[in-house]
């Protein structure tokens, strides 16, 4: 099977995700006082180099020469070439194993650290071209064997010459010296790898760019590791998601591209076309009318915990996966709140802000301890329960309200209605969704109902309160203060101002919507938030979506997976079984779970199949989506 096709491939910053002349540097230099100075002449005579700026021979004469290496610094360097092989490299085992006879190493690296690295691939000894050390017998290196083409100027077109490969030659590399191999007419296609290193006189010049080894298998119908090359994916990240969020879907290969503010309804009609996956957290709205543009969208990832911004039931007709982070800023939030409930009790914003103003106000007037006080807490979720549990341990009593019924924790204790848990509570704070039902569910009449002095807190969502009926209960002195950390209506991003009719208030906290904005939330959401979406597109997991039936699946073994997406309307699943008896398709595994509108099936398939089976699966009546994995 393509016999007549070889695969030449660069080993440094292609096959490994570095050049192993400067890890080298970083080991014979470890104990040199201006180490970094030579390891960055080093790193400027690669490059420039492999930009094809100045000649190699000369060049890798002087790498060495600063190196000072020696052969027992080689053992190291092998051990941390082999932690960094490019990721789709690895990937990709299986395919250097199944075309070892055809997959050749072109470097001018050396052999001796190349061989252990690659061989570990399947990739035959004979089929590795690169240079050889001379030692000195100390085991210094002391230069490189001169009668190896490798080591001169346009080496690798030398090496290419004497080769003589009759066949097709394709070449991956990400220097200026692979593509001359294509330049010379040594090779039918050159592709500038770009998955560790962008050299833009390289790619500029390449007719072909593989981001991954995946792209460069799709392109020449070869086989991948994946069902699809995750570098034609694109993820679109707003609102300056964490960049442990960006790591985690590089590390797959995904083309991604952020935005540090949230973008408006226009930019994001306009930005979402050939989006697959987005990121967003609170601010971004992600409505119908951008959803109509969203053409290619299989994901959307809520980097926080409400999802109100979301069209989240277009989402589900559309066959869109929702998913967030419910549970990774809880604690951040419940800090926050109990700072600020002992912030208020002691009016202390404004003591402070006195004080820089150079007024020493001592006094006790209006200051009280929390200790023996009444929390009122409305909307027992998981911030609401996790802020009774905190509260408690500081010695208030906890009162609760919830439109459902919920586990009282600790001595906590339930109210039957809103108006109850108004009239006793000392402070009040609001923890409830964001869902349009609860717009305005504090206004005048909620405020009227607190007790005279009580402080109220949000931290929940902005349309959540009226905010003219809060401000007249401040100013009227029926509430001693506030803290509030969402608005009906937030700036879009940092560069505009904060308009609100709480400004200048006293004890009143303003903040700008930063309860979950915490590094150890953040951290959490952008591992938990990529790694649920990358599960739903690997797999088929829809587990902890905020929208589809969840089902968690089992690892792909051996197995195609079908996955269909269908209006939830009776006969769909007798359609999909139907195609596959008349296909004689063997079944595996088949899982089915429906909500009300949809329903998602996910079928598990031998190896063997007609792809005859999969148009017809496509054209299924109600099908909203489909797509196949192995
Ligand atoms: N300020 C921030 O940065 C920040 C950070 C995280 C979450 N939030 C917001 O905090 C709120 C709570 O988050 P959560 O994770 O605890 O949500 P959750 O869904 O776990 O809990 C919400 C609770 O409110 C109850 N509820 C809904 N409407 C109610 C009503 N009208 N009266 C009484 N109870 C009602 C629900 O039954 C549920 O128990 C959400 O609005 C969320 O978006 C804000
Ligand atoms: O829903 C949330 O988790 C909070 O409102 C935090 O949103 P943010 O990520 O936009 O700060």
């Amino acid at each position: 099977m393509n016999k007549d096709k070889y695969f030449i491939l660069d080993f440094d910053s292609t096959f490994t995700k570095v050049e192993a002349l400067d890890e080298l540097g970083e080991i014979s230099l470890r104990d040199e006082q201006n180490k970094e100075e030579i390891l960055q002449q080093i790193k400027e005579l690669t490059d420039s180099a492999m930009n094809g700026n100045s000649s190699f021979s000369e060049g890798l004469t002087k790498r060495l020469q600063l190196l000072k290496a020696n052969r027992k610094h080689l053992q190291e360097l092998i051990a941390i070439l082999q932690e960094k092989v490019s990721d789709s490299i690895h990937r990709n085992k299986a395919f250097f194993e199944e075309f070892a006879d055809q997959v050749l190493i072109v470097s001018s690296g050396f052999k001796e650290f190349i061989l252990p690295i690659v061989s570990a691939y399947g990739i035959k000894e004979e089929n590795v071209h690169a240079n050889t050390f001379e030692f000195d017998e100390q085991g210094n290196i002391i230069g490189y064997d001169p009668d190896n083409v490798l080591c001169q100027d346009k080496g690798k077109i030398k090496l290419l010459d004497q080769l003589g490969l009759s066949g097709d030659v394709y070449v991956l590399g990400d220097g200026y010296t692979d593509y001359e191999i294509k330049e010379a007419g040594l090779a039918n296609k050159f592709y500038a790898f770009t998955e560790n290193v962008v050299r833009d006189k390289v790619v500029e010049k390449a007719e072909h760019v593989a981001p991954t080894l995946e792209e460069f298998l799709y392109q020449n119908k070869l086989p991948m590791a994946v069902s699809y090359p995750k570098n034609r994916i694109k993820v679109l990240l707003l609102e300056g998601i964490h960049p442990n969020a960006v790591e985690l879907f590089k590390l797959e290969g995904y083309q991604i591209e952020t935005v540090p503010g949230a973008l408006n309804e226009e930019e994001l009609c306009n930005q979402v076309k050939d989006v697959s996956i987005l990121g967003i957290r609170s601010k971004t709205q992600v409505t119908a009318k951008v959803l109509e543009h969203a053409n290619r969208l299989m994901s959307i990832g809520a980097f926080c915990i409400g999802t109100n911004q979301i069209a989240l039931d277009t989402c589900l007709k559309a066959g869109i996966t929702v998913f967030n982070a419910p549970f990774s800023n809880t604690r951040s939030v419940v800090e926050l709140a109990l700072g600020e409930i002992i912030m208020l009790s002691r009016r202390i914003f404004d003591k402070s802000m006195k004080m820089h103003q150079g007024v020493w106000d001592k006094s006790a007037a209006g200051s009280i301890e929390v200790r023996d006080k009444k929390l009122g807490i409305v909307g027992y979720g998981n911030i609401g329960a996790q802020l009774s549990v905190l509260a408690e341990a500081m010695g208030m009593q906890v009162y609760y309200y919830d439109v459902v019924e919920k586990l009282q924790l600790g001595n906590a204790r339930k109210c039957e209605t809103l108006q109850e848990l108004l009239q006793l509570a000392d402070f009040v704070t609001l923890h409830v969704d964001g869902s349009p039902s609860n717009t305005n569910l504090f206004g005048k009449a909620e405020f009227d109902a607190m007790k005279p002095g009580a402080v109220f807190l949000n931290l929940s969502r902005g349309h959540v309160v009226e905010i003219p009926a809060l401000v007249e209960a401040l100013k009227s002195g029926k509430l001693a203060g506030a803290a509030v950390d969402v608005f009906p209506y937030e700036p879009a991003s940092n560069n505009e101002e904060f308009v609100n009719e709480l400004r200048g208030l006293a004890n009143v906290i303003l903040t700008p919507h930063i309860g979950g904005s915490t590094t150890e939330a953040q951290e959490n959401i952008a591992r938990f938030v990529p790694t649920r979406i990358m599960q739903y597109i690997n797999t088929g997991n829809t587990y902890q979506s905020v929208n589809f039936p969840n089902i968690q699946l089992p690892e792909l073994n051996n197995a195609h997976r079908l996955i269909h997406i269908h209006a939830n309307v009776p006969g769909v699943l007798a359609n999909i079984n139907n195609a596959l008896a008349r296909n004689e398709v063997n079944i595996l595994g088949q899982y089915l779970k429906t909500n009300e509108q949809i329903g998602y099936v996910i079928t598990d398939i031998d190896k063997a199949y007609d792809k005859q089976v999969v148009s017809e699966l496509r054209k299924i009546p109600h099908t909203i989506k489909f797509r196949i994995l192995y």
